[in-house]
């Protein structure tokens, strides 16, 4: 993916129309599209070749099963022409090594989820995240997931990972993360969603978020 803005819409609407109206509307600001369960069970996997039309898109499915399911997903995401997937870390390394080689067959990319932005997030993932961090380091991951509702998470994620894995941070906005924060913090990617799709004019929201990031990152 190039990195130029920085930003990646969350594109959970579920409606097809609306989808490629708001990915025709914002796709200059994003370098990419994820999408995940509620458009995709809502309009079936064919969107997401038409979403590649304006971006690379991510499968945000939080693939968590044993090896075997995993590949069995991995291979349908990419056939259906997904850039990237996200899986789950906690599954241990036999599951993430399942869906890491499916993706390196397609010449694709793997995010590892280490610990995730809402509230219960830091119940049961948190205590495990620098190890997931690890583990998807040791595995060949192309980048984690991590939470901009926590940028000092992401600070000690980075820490651990170095400049080996891009973080890609969701939080930002609707569940009261903010995209230069996470930024500063060491993320690659802010995730935007509700923030963007929900608003009045989804390429203003956009363009705003667009134009505080790179105002963080020229210093
Ligand atoms: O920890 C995580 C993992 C997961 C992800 O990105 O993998 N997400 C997703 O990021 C988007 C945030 O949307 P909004 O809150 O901007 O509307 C949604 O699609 C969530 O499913 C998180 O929000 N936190």
């Amino acid at each position: 993916m190039e990195r130029n803005t920085c930003m990646i819409l969350a594109l959970d609407v579920t409606d097809r129309e609306e989808a490629l109206k708001i990915a025709e509307d914002v796709w200059e600001f994003v370098d990419a599209i994820k999408v995940g369960y509620p458009l995709i069970l809502a309009t079936g996997l064919g969107i997401i070749r038409e979403l590649a039309e304006f971006a690379p898109v991510i499968a945000d499915f939080k693939v968590a099963d044993i090896p075997n399911t995993n590949r069995l997903i991995c291979d349908q995401v990419f056939e259906a022409g997904a850039d990237a997937v996200i899986v789950q870390g906690f599954t241990g390394r036999d599951s993430l090594d399942a869906c890491i080689d499916i993706a390196s067959e397609y010449s694709r990319d793997v995010f590892v989820v280490s610990e995730m932005s809402h509230p219960g997030g830091a119940e049961f993932m948190q205590p495990a995240a620098e190890a997931i961090a690890r583990m998807a380091l040791e595995a060949g991951a192309f980048g984690l997931v991590a939470p901009a509702t926590r940028p000092e998470r992401v600070k000690k994620i980075r820490k651990i990972v170095g400049d080996k894995l891009t973080i890609i941070s969701p939080g930002v906005g609707a569940q009261g993360g903010r995209a230069s924060d996470v930024i500063a913090a060491g993320a690659d990617w802010v995730i935007v969603g509700r923030s963007i799709y929900r608003a009045e004019s989804p390429k203003e929201a956009a363009r705003k978020i667009a134009e505080e990031i790179q105002a963080e990152l020229r210093g």
